[in-house]
Formats: structure tokens, sequence, C-alpha cells
């Protein structure tokens, strides 16, 4: 699987952790920043990181700042994408099997490394199981449909 990863001041410091971890499953995953621990806005992160995961089809995400809210709130702003705000391996089963979610986000001050490693494991290992989910998914894609014809 091909992941990019992005986050604010408040997730840098799981950053490069998450990005081992990910590599040691046997994945890629590209940095888009921050590089520093200074201080910046979680919108201008949360957005590149949708941006190039649409801009990359087949591609997923993950997302990081202090609580998940900020970060996630922005990188569902561009059309076609569902960032998911994870707090344990079970949201981050169920953000794949019915949501399609392509990024996984979560919040540095809410949850430790380990629940961290649970939920990259359930994101990677869980499929989307389509079905009854399909249509919900799909109401979901028209909505970024109609407002964006607005
Ligand atoms: O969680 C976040 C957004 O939802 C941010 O990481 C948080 O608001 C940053 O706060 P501060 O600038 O006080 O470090």
């Amino acid at each position: 699987m091909k992941f990019y990863i992005a986050t604010d001041h408040a997730g840098y410091h799981y950053k490069a952790e998450v990005i081992e971890y990910v590599k040691s499953k046997g994945h890629e995953i590209e940095d888009l920043g921050p590089y520093t621990p200074d201080r910046v806005d979680y919108p201008d992160y949360g957005r590149k990181c949708a941006e190039a995961v649409k801009a990359d089809e087949g591609s997923f995400g993950i997302i990081i700042c202090g609580t998940g809210i900020g970060i996630s709130m922005s990188a569902n702003k561009v059309p076609g994408i569902r960032a998911a705000l994870c707090h344990d391996a079970y949201t981050a089963t169920m953000a794949r099997a019915h949501n399609n979610a392509q990024i996984l986000a979560f919040g540095e001050r809410v949850v430790g490394m380990g629940v961290v490693q649970s939920m990259i494991d359930a994101f990677i290992e869980t499929e989307f199981e389509g079905g009854r989910h399909e249509r919900r998914v799909e109401k979901i894609n028209a909505i970024d449909e109609e407002y964006r014809c607005s």
C-alpha cells in the first residue's frame, strides 16, 4: 500500500515513529510535512494529505493533529476524500469496512503509540465490505457533487 502522512505541530512528535511502523509492515509512506516542530496550521496539512491521496488513486493517508478533529475536518473538505477520525482499532476497522475511508486521522494528545499501532494495523488489514455500505458511501459522494455544482 502507498501512504501519505501529514501532521500539524501537535501531531509532529508521532510522525517519525508512525513512518517507521508503516515501513516495518512493508508499505510505502511519503512524508508531506511539516519537517520541523514549529507551530503550523492544521488545515494546510489536512488539505495537503487529502490532495495527495486524491491525486494518487488507490493510495491512503495518515493525518495527525492534537485531537485529530481539525485536520480531519480540513481533509474532508476535499471532494471525494473520506478521512476518518479514529480512537481505537474498532473505529479504524469500521472506517475501512463500512466507510471506505482513504485517510486515518487521530490525535497525538488523545491516543498512545500502542493504540496508534493497533489502528494502523486495523486500517491496513481491513477491506471495504461494499454491499449496503457502497450505497451509503455513494450518498456521501453525492453530497460533494451537489455542493460542487452550486
Ligand atoms: O487539535 C488540533 C485541531 O483540532 C490542533 O492540533 C490544536 O488546536 C493545536 O493547538 P495549539 O496551537 O494550542 O497547540
